[in-house]
């Protein structure tokens, strides 16, 4: 049995609320909660034609919820996208324009993105941009985007010569993280979303952190034998929904802070810095939480290089990332001295200084601009085997 997270054990729909200067948007977690996605546009006044994107892997829920919003009396177009992070590009841009401008998009319609933080980075940008600027109706699918992607309002496209380098500020106005679609999640894609997560509890919450370790601890998770969602399991995907809730909460208290990264966003980017290297260099065949993990790791490590912290973070971090199923180890073929020329362009650079988002101790982060190239050098060549 595991001890419930709130005093009421059975909480199946959990509603936080980003509050910001410029908007105010409810993020809804729960099981089954796409199901009141018409009643919810409505009650937000969104009566336009509903433009759904979807990931190519969730056409059949596209379909359906097309069929649904329909019923609802909203006129609906939907396409799909390619998966994967290649579609985060000015072809897949272009092409959401092309259909939005052909079929007569106006100002009052909203922009459904429908999937991961690929559809949701890609068509919120779209939202952003078409028009200058449509509603945005975030629809995450997979773990990481439930937890970190869909809220917030970061959207944008990659360049070649970086991650994320295009791209706006574009909040959305409702949030539905629907857990159910979890049950169809690939389990690397599953692990991968672990990564933000774990990130969520080092930056801000040591009791999420805590929870994670306890969880794993009661099903025996580790390395050889990793968490899971397994959909037949209801005290599982209960206590994990909660799980989710919770991380989402530290998300949205951040950006509800600090809306355009002016300051405690940064703490965000935590493991950012050389995961977003690591992905790039890789030509993205890692997945963006799995170098995240890398990044974490060595963040880590860098803290514990200039004293910040103990080493047993370090392993308290990995043994936990390890529990969910992320490595720490730098791939062999990662190019050490491309990594340090990269992380220059990292959009944290201030005056010419790469800012690192450091752990002190789990649930606190500082951030530093003084950390000496010959310490990420020693962090990179001593990566974990
Ligand atoms: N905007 C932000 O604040 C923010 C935050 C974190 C990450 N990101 C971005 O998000 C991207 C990574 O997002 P991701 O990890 O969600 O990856 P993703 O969007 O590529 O989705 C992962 C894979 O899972 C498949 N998939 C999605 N939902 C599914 C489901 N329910 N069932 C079966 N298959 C499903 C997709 O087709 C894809 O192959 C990166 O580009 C990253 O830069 C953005
Ligand atoms: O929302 C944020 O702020 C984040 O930094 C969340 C990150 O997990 C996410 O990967 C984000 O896209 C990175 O932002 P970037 O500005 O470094 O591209
Ligand atoms: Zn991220």
């Amino acid at each position: 049995m595991i001890a419930p997270l709130k005093d009421s054990s059975i909480v199946m729909t959990t509603t936080l609320t980003v509050t910001t200067s410029t908007t105010q948007y409810p993020v809804i977690v729960g099981a089954g909660v796409l199901a009141t996605l018409g009643d919810r546009l409505t009650e937000l006044g969104l009566r336009g034609t509903l433009w759904l994107v979807a990931d190519e892997h969730l056409a059949a829920v596209a379909e359906q919820t097309t069929t649904m919003l329909q019923a609802a009396g909203y006129r609906v177009h939907t396409i799909t996208v390619p998966s994967g992070e290649t579609s985060k590009s000015f072809t897949e841009l272009h092409r959401l324009y092309d259909w939005m401008i052909e079929n007569g998009i106006e100002r009052r319609d909203a922009v459904l993105a429908l999937g991961g933080g690929v559809i949701g980075d890609l068509a919120g940008f779209a939202a952003a941009t078409i028009l200058r600027g449509v509603a945005l109706v975030q629809l995450p699918s997979t773990l990481l985007a439930m937890v970190d992607a869909a809220v917030g309002g970061k959207t944008g496209i990659n360049h070649p010569l970086g991650k994320n380098l295009i791209g706006a500020f574009h909040q959305p106005r409702l949030v539905l993280a629907d857990t159910n679609l979890l049950a169809t999640l690939p389990p690397r894609e599953l692990r991968a979303g672990w990564a933000e997560v774990i990130k969520h509890g080092v930056i801000r919450d040591a009791s999420l952190f805590t929870a994670l370790e306890d969880l794993a601890a009661t099903r025996g998770w580790n390395a050889a034998h990793p968490a899971g969602w397994n959909a037949a399991d209801a005290e599982l995907t209960t206590y994990l929904t909660e799980i989710i809730a919770r991380a989402v909460a530290v998300k949205v208290a951040v950006v509800s802070n600090d809306e355009f990264e002016r300051g405690e966003r940064i703490t965000l980017n935590y493991g950012h810095t050389i995961g977003h290297a690591i992905e790039q260099l890789l030509g993205y065949r890692l997945l963006h939480g799995e170098c995240v993990a890398i990044g974490m790791d060595a963040a880590a490590r860098i803290a514990v290089a200039l004293g910040l912290c103990p080493p047993a973070l370090v392993e308290r971090q990995r043994a936990l990332l390890a529990a969910y199923g992320l490595t720490v180890t730098i791939p062999d073929e990662t190019d050490h001295t491309a990594i340090l020329r990269l992380i220059t362009r990292d959009k944290k650079v201030q005056a010419g200084k790469v800012r690192w988002v450091l752990p002190t101790t789990i649930g606190q982060v500082v951030v530093r601009s003084d950390v000496p190239i010959e310490v990420i050098e020693q962090v990179l060549s001593s990566s974990a085997g």
